[in-house]
């Protein structure tokens, strides 16, 4: 019986290029990751998307350009927690990215995403990110450094 946490996860495109942020402090600090967090009991999904992504790196966006792309769980050995994750996407931003206390924000071009400071999974699910290709994954993790399984299936449509 897992305990589920929702989170959410917004990566930031242009032509050929993707916003990751360094994560400065707290859980997955020293990755490259998309921004985002815990969803609060008082708000949707979307709008913490939303906030997140200002209070981490500063930039706009409106919910209704916000495309939900992937949910992905993550489950750990041993562990009860089950991590929620809705990942959003979207091209229409208002703003420029900024250096918060969490997070350090960088354009990468698509095919250079820094995977080796990434969290594991990245690597195994971008692909599908950069096609704008919808997906369900589930990866299970022994700790923080080892997946002992996963899966992906495309989705139609989110
Ligand atoms: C175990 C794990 C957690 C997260 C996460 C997303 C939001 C909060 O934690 C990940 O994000 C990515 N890209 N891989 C991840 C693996």
């Amino acid at each position: 019986m897992y305990v589920k946490k929702l989170f959410t996860l917004v990566f930031i495109q242009k032509e050929n290029q993707i916003l990751l942020g360094l994560k400065k402090r707290g859980f997955g600090m020293n990755k490259w990751n998309g921004f985002g967090g815990k969803v609060e009991p008082n708000e949707t999904i979307i709008d913490a998307a939303v906030r997140e992504l200002k209070e981490e790196c500063c930039l706009i966006v409106k919910p209704g350009d916000l495309k939900n792309i992937a949910h992905i769980e993550f489950t750990f050995e041993g562990q009860p927690t089950l991590m929620d994750v809705r990942v959003f996407s979207t091209n229409i931003f208002e703003g420029t990215p900024q250096e918060t206390e969490e997070m350090k924000p960088k354009w990468y071009d698509n095919d250079g995403v820094p995977f080796e400071d990434m969290w594991l999974d990245d690597k195994l699910w971008f692909p599908y990110l950069l096609q704008g290709k919808s997906f369900f994954g589930h990866f299970h993790y022994e700790g923080f450094d080892k997946i002992l399984n996963y899966k992906i299936e495309e989705q139609v449509s989110m």
